[in-house]
C-alpha cells in the first residue's frame, strides 16, 4: 500500500498536500505525527507544513495544516493557495470563486490561471483583529508593547503575528532576536514573528520566523497581511494595496476593512510515500 501526496509551493512556503476528499487517509490521531516525520528535510518529503484537504458540511472544501513540531495552525495564507490550486486542477472547486472551512472561519477564494498559465488566488482573508484579547495578547486595546528594546504591533489574520519595523531587514539576526518574542509571556499561545522595512510608498520588504516551524520560512501569507496591515494602520504606507516582497516572492495584499491576499502557487511534484 501507498500514500499519495502532492509537493506544492506559495513563495517558497512548501507544504504536502493529502487529499481526504475520498476518505480518511492519515487517521486523526496520527495527523501530527506524520508532519513531524514527513516534514523533515533529511529524513522525510521536506515540508514547512502538511495540508489535508477534505469534504466540508460549511463549505466548499476543509483545510487543516500539521506543523513539523506537531502543532495544528488555525489558518495559513500560503497554504490555502496552495490547497486552492490542488483543489482547482482537481476538479473539486466547481467554479472560479469557492469557499474553504478554516479552523480560522470559512474564507472564499477566487482563483484561476492567467493567458501565461500561471496560477494565482485571491484570498478574502477577513477582519483582521488587533486587539489584545483576540491575537491573544496580555493586555487592553490594540496591541503594542515594548519587548527586548523593540517596539512590537501585533494583529490576528487568522493566527497571531508580531510585527517589528527595522531599516534594513536583511541586517537582523532572525535565529537569535525572533525567539524571544516568539515565546515571550505577553503572548500566551506564541507568536509568529515579522521584521518589517518599508521600501516605498506602498511597499514593504519581510522576513518571518514562524511558529510551528520555529525558523524562518522564505514566504509567510497571514504575516504579510498583519504586516501590510499595520504599516497602513499606524501610516507608514498609503493607499488600498500593498506591496509585500518576502523572501520567496510577492504578495499584494488589500489593506480594506476586509483584507484581501493574492499571490502565486505551485505545483513542485508528485509521490507516493511506501507503507
Ligand atoms: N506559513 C503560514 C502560517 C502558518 C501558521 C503559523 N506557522 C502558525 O503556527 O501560526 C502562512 O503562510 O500564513
Amino acid at each position: 500500500m501507498t500514500i499519495a501526496f502532492t509537493k506544492l509551493h506559495g513563495n517558497g512556503n512548501d507544504f504536502i498536500l493529502i487529499d481526504e476528499m475520498a476518505g480518511t487517509v492519515i487517521p486523526d490521531d496520527m495527523k501530527a505525527q506524520f508532519a513531524v516525520s514527513y516534514c523533515d528535510r533529511r529524513f522525510g518529503i521536506g515540508g514547512d507544513g502538511v495540508l489535508f484537504i477534505s469534504p466540508s458540511e460549511k463549505a466548499d472544501v476543509r483545510m487543516r495544516l500539521f506543523q513539523p513540531d506537531a502543532s495544528e495552525a488555525e489558518m495559513c495564507g500560503n497554504g490555502i493557495r496552495c490547497l486552492a490550486k490542488y483543489a482547482f486542477d482537481n476538479n473539486y472547486a466547481k467554479t472560479k470563486s469557492f469557499s474553504v472551512e478554516t479552523l480560522a472561519g470559512v474564507l472564499t477564494v477566487r482563483a484561476g490561471y492567467d493567458s501565461e498559465g500561471d496560477f494565482s488566488a485571491t484570498i478574502d482573508m477577513g477582519v483582521p483583529a488587533y486587539d489584545s484579547a483576540a491575537i491573544p495578547a496580555i493586555g487592553s486595546g490594540d496591541f503594542s508593547a515594548e519587548i527586548e528594546g523593540m517596539t512590537v504591533y501585533a494583529a490576528n489574520t487568522g493566527v497571531p503575528h508580531a510585527v517589528i519595523f527595522v531599516e534594513d531587514v536583511e541586517a537582523v539576526d532572525l535565529d537569535a532576536v525572533a525567539p524571544k518574542i516568539r515565546h515571550n509571556a505577553l503572548f500566551p499561545k506564541g507568536t509568529n514573528v515579522n521584521f518589517v522595512q518599508v521600501t516605498g510608498p506602498s511597499a514593504i520588504t519581510i522576513r518571518t520566523f514562524e511558529r510551528g516551524v520555529e525558523g524562518e520560512t522564505l514566504s509567510c501569507g497571514t504575516g504579510s497581511t498583519a504586516s501590510a496591515l499595520i504599516s497602513a494602520k499606524i501610516g507608514k504606507v498609503s493607499g488600498d494595496v500593498v506591496h509585500v516582497e518576502t523572501v520567496g516572492g510577492p504578495l499584494d495584499i488589500g489593506v480594506g476593512e476586509r483584507a484581501t491576499m493574492t499571490g502565486p502557487a505551485e505545483t513542485v511534484f508528485v509521490g507516493e510515500i511506501p507503507l
